[in-house]
């Protein structure tokens, strides 16, 4: 499977009203990639947003991707994406099987990445590459990252953090594939705006 293109992460704050609205008008504009990331602890609300996600995924043929939480990828039969204190990777693979998609946080750390390339990852996230007010307090990253990841790894590179359409181009540059967006796609203010940027962000990557 190759992983290129746009990953759309949600935020709960951001799309309050609006989830399944503003989700189906990025999956208009093409995703390759679709994170729930919902730090609540309401279980049966994470549940039950999980699966429309999911059914909109399938219509769209985009691949969902549940932030920290193994056993609800599990339940739902999708990927997960975790980071360094959501729990290790091997046992993660195990319970969602060799066909999942797995993703691992590596923040700037290439031997991050060489880890989690041997404990099964799918891709690996750098970030944070920009100022996030989604997640302010994020370790920073820079380019030279990613040129090592590109010289040392096989997997595909993720990037994260405070990107836009308005700097994504150099992290494409540097190798990057799946770009990780959730203010720079979802901080607009119709879902008309939504479809465009995602368009406009699967241009950059020239998909
Ligand atoms: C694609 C992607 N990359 C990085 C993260 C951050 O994961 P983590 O460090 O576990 O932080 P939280 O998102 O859980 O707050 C991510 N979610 N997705
Ligand atoms: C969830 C998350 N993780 C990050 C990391 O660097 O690991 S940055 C981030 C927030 C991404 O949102 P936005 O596109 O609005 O900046
Ligand atoms: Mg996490």
């Amino acid at each position: 499977m190759t992983l290129r293109g746009l990953y759309a992460i949600t935020d709960s704050q951001l799309l309050a009203g609006k989830l399944l609205p503003f989700v189906e008008a990025a999956l208009d504009g093409g995703l390759t990639l679709l994170q729930y990331r919902d730090k609540s602890s309401d279980d049966a609300r994470r549940l039950r947003e999980a699966e429309a996600l999911r059914g909109l995924c399938e219509r769209y043929k985009a691949h969902l991707i549940i932030n920290d939480d193994a056993e609800l990828a599990a339940r739902l039969g999708v990927g997960v994406h975790l980071g360094q204190t959501d729990g290790p990777l091997t046992p993660a693979r195990a319970l969602l099987g060799r066909h999942a998609i797995i993703g691992s946080t590596c923040h700037s750390q290439i031997e991050l990445a060489e880890q989690a390339a041997k404990e099964g990852a799918s891709y690996v996230a750098f970030g944070r590459f920009f100022n996030s007010s989604t997640k302010p307090g994020a370790p920073t990253a820079t380019l030279d990252v990613l040129d090592q990841a590109r010289a040392r790894l096989s997997l595909p590179i993720c990037v994260i953090g405070g990107i836009t359409l308005d700097n994504a181009a150099p992290l494409v540059a540097h190798g990057a594939d799946l770009l990780a967006v959730v203010h720079g796609l979802f901080g607009a203010e119709s879902a008309q705006e939504v479809t465009r940027r995602a368009k406009a962000f699967n241009t950059l990557l020239s998909i």
